[in-house]
């Protein structure tokens, strides 16, 4: 069992084909959680791409953003709620119990709400300067480490995560780390895994106590 999760975003800029080539040269098996974030998609397009994938995934769990239709039709484990999702009491009444929500959140505030109505782990972000997000202030690590402090389910941190800054990052108590540009946009996908891997298990920082 690893201590801190590596979650996998994918880009909504590539097409599946190239997703798929790219996963196939990559150790897979180092990452924990594959997001399926293509919110240009419909629903259809996306369980296209979860069969596609999940068997180049075959040892992550491959979680779904926003649509909670194209999850139960894959029987995906997993969903990412993004800030105009359903919210997770809602997306709790339609899953199964066993699928894991995820709930992204942006402030310790929503980071409390989303654990409160059952989430079971929040993203919080963006943490550093990203050109996922363009122009808008990072919100740094002091802020991340008050979110883990007042949420009560596991906090994994996003937003121009790279293995340089990984310890800095779990140096906080978060549970992980979500990367998107840094592995499928990077010209050397599967070294990056690897680094991401390395440095995260390099890491002597625990969960928050009463996480572990
Ligand atoms: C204040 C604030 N609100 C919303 C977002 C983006 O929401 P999210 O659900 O995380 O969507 P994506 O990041 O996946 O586009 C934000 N960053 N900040
Ligand atoms: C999808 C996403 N959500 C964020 C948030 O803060 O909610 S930051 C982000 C993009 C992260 O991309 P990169 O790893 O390339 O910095
Ligand atoms: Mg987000």
């Amino acid at each position: 069992m690893r201590k801190h999760s590596l979650h996998v975003m994918t880009t909504g800029q590539q097409e599946l084909a190239r997703v798929a080539e790219i996963a196939g040269q990559c150790p897979t098996e180092l990452i924990d959680v594959l997001h399926i974030r293509e919110k240009q998609r419909g629903a259809g397009e996306i369980t296209a791409w979860y069969a596609a994938l999940k068997p180049l995934f075959a040892q992550s769990a491959v979680h779904i953003n926003d649509r909670l239709d194209a999850a139960l039709a894959v029987g995906a484990p997993g969903v990412q709620l993004a800030y105009n999702s359903l919210s997770v009491s809602q997306s709790r009444r339609i899953l199964p119990p066993s699928v894991s929500i995820g709930c992204s959140v942006h402030s310790a505030e929503e980071a409390a709400a989303a654990a409160e109505q059952g989430a079971d782990y929040v993203l919080y972000g963006h943490i550093f300067d990203s050109n996922s997000k363009p122009g808008l202030a990072p919100r740094g690590i002091q802020a991340l480490a008050d979110v883990v402090k007042a949420c009560s389910v596991p906090v994994i941190a996003i937003g121009g995560i790279e293995p340089g800054n990984v310890d800095e990052v779990l140096s906080t108590g978060c549970a992980g780390v979500a990367v998107l540009s840094s592995v499928l946009l990077h010209a050397e996908p599967a070294a990056q895994i690897r680094r991401f891997r390395e440095a995260i298990d390099r890491s002597h920082h625990n969960l928050r106590s009463g996480l572990n």
